[in-house]
């Protein structure tokens, strides 16, 4: 889509206005050219007989007011596409499938949100635009008043330049684009590099391989691309403003002998000329704003129609009634497959046949790449079953309930991700004893700081704290079932045993259904059931008869 069709798509009055704007703005210049060259003749206006100098006062004022009237109303329109292509995506992709943010990737939708920005700089290039092609415009039908031969052969001239200039534009609109891609590559490398600092640290041969052969080369590469348009851009830009004093040259020199024009039409052809010359020069050096935007609009609204063609929840829409008293969880023949672009299959899970009842702990064990997480996801309801189905205390999951169903559980995945903002509105006083009394139990009550202002918890803390603090959170959410993807990987051992010993039998007490991977074979005991998993499927159901039931913690 391009910008006309985008700002006529937001807003139905765009054309009318524009018409509106084009027409008074076209008396208004048109006239003051005929002012200038009647007042240099020292001869009256053709039509009129009103005193000259109020008609040209009152064109400068309506003219003065419209173009207000006009930048007020394309600066509120652009805003508030920049506005609705924002929380647009946003909302989109907060309704899509996490696959489908998958397969989007983060880089893609901060690029486009940044391209949005672009777009709030188009009222005074757009206006400035217009006003320029309606002042050639006048000065162009005023000169073929003149004399419709000189109007028809700088005509010619101006459509060679303008051939010229779409010629070499489109190239330089590739150049752009493959500049575009490269920034892209750029920026998932300069991510890498911000985030994997300590990595980078760590290996002289990564820290030298990203810089140079990723980092360096791409950079290298934009900055290439950049020089070559910039120097392709200046040389339309030159052409441009010397081709005018060619264009003058014809006047003063050639046109007066071949044409027989009088020395009186001359001086009006040159002034026409210098009159035209300014927009004609701010329209030439406003397609490389109008270029790159070109290429931003389509990149949104790729990226806006590539979500449309994923499947969206219906958030409203709960379309079984999930009750919060947890009974069961049914997996019957689920079955998540993974597969590439071309569609061809790269790892299948399951099918999985399990039960799942109220207050199980259950232990999830198993090698690397057995399928523990795939499971999660399908658990989570992050992953749909791309065969079979889960069923919530007895109901068949339909994908409008999967977002509800993920609701009823609270689980804490690996790289756990706390949230700088208290987005849950959970209590966070400092005197709240509910709050207090789950810190003691986390040993987190010396550690956290409080931001009473924001009513949240500093999350500058270490990995294994902040996962004790998002086991915090999720008992606030007091739900039935909570999920736990490796929650003791980064716990000293202290800590690690207490919460085998202490932490689980008190959610058992608590009635809770756990759900928890490890690798602790040394705490499998603390479980009443182990799934263990081998090449996406559970090759063992163990039931453990011994749970211990210690002291609660205070
Ligand atoms: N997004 C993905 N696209 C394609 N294949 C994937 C994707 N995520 C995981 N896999 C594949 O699925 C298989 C199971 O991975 P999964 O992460 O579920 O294993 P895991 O048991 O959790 O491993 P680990 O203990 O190492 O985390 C692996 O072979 C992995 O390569």
């Amino acid at each position: 889509m391009n910008l006309i069709r985008l700002l006529k798509y937001k807003s139905g009055s765009f054309f009318v206005m524009i018409a509106l704007l084009g027409i008074v703005n076209s008396l208004v210049y048109g006239s003051i050219m005929v002012f200038i060259n009647n007042v240099i003749a020292g001869v009256g206006l053709p039509f009129i007989a009103a005193p000259q100098s109020w008609i040209y006062a009152g064109l400068l004022v309506v003219s003065f007011l419209l173009n207000k009237t006009f930048q007020t109303y394309i600066a509120r329109l652009t805003n508030s596409i920049v506005f609705e292509y924002e929380s647009g995506v946003i909302d989109k992709l907060r309704v899509s499938t996490f696959e489908s943010f998958e397969k989007l990737g983060a880089q893609r939708v901060y690029t486009a949100i940044q391209d949005t920005r672009l777009l709030a700089q188009v009222p005074s290039n757009f206006v400035n635009a217009v006003n320029s092609v309606v002042i050639i415009l006048c000065g162009l039908s005023y000169m073929f008043w003149l004399s419709w031969k000189a109007g028809a052969m700088i005509l010619c001239f101006m459509g060679l330049l303008l051939a010229f200039y779409l010629l070499r534009n489109n190239s330089i609109e590739k150049q752009l684009n493959e500049v575009r891609d490269l920034q892209n590559d750029y920026h998932r490398y300069l991510r890498d590099f911000l985030n994997g600092f300590r990595e980078i640290k760590m290996s002289l041969n990564r820290n030298n391989s990203i810089y140079d052969r990723y980092i360096k080369r791409t950079l290298q590469g934009s900055k290439e691309l950049n020089d070559r348009t910039a120097v392709r851009y200046l040389v339309n830009e030159l052409t441009g403003n010397y081709s005018w004093y060619i264009v003058l040259g014809l006047i003063l020199f050639v046109m007066p002998q071949v044409l027989s024009i009088p020395t009186a039409r001359v001086t009006a052809f040159v002034f026409t000329i210098l009159y035209i010359m300014g927009p004609l020069a701010t329209l030439i050096s406003s397609v490389p704003f109008f270029t790159r935007l070109k290429i931003a609009v389509e990149r949104i609204d790729g990226l806006e129609k590539e979500i449309d063609t994923y499947p969206q929840y219906n958030l409203e829409e709960q379309s079984i009634e999930l009750s919060r008293d947890f009974t069961d969880l049914e997996f019957s023949n689920a079955v998540y497959e993974y597969k590439d672009a071309a569609g061809k299959k790269l790892f299948a899970a399951g099918p999985f046949n399990i039960s799942i009842k109220k207050g199980e702990i259950i232990f999830v064990t198993g090698g690397n790449g057995s399928g523990k997480s795939t499971f999660i996801n399908l658990l989570t309801g992050i992953y749909m079953p791309t065969q079979g189905s889960l069923r919530y205390n007895g109901e068949a999951l339909v994908m409008n309930s999967y977002p509800h169903y993920s609701d009823r559980l609270s689980s804490i995945f690996t790289g756990v991700y706390l949230f700088n903002e208290n987005y849950d509105g959970f209590d966070l006083d400092e005197n709240n004893p509910v709050l207090q009394k789950y810190l003691a139990m986390m040993e987190l009550q010396d550690v956290v700081r409080f931001d009473a202002q924001k009513k949240s918890i500093d999350n500058k803390l270490s990995m294994g704290q902040r996962k004790r603090l998002a086991l915090i959170y999720a008992l606030m959410e007091n739900r039935d079932v909570m999920v736990l993807d490796e929650w003791a990987a980064e716990q000293d051992p202290h800590f690690r045993a207490y919460f085998y010993e202490q932490i689980i039998p008190v959610l058992k007490q608590m009635n809770k259904t756990v759900i928890a991977v490890t690798h602790d074979d040394k705490y499998y005991g603390q479980a009443d059931r182990i799934l263990h998993f081998d090449f996406g499927k559970v090759a063992k159901d163990v039931k453990l008869q011994h749970a211990k039931q210690p002291e609660l913690v205070k």
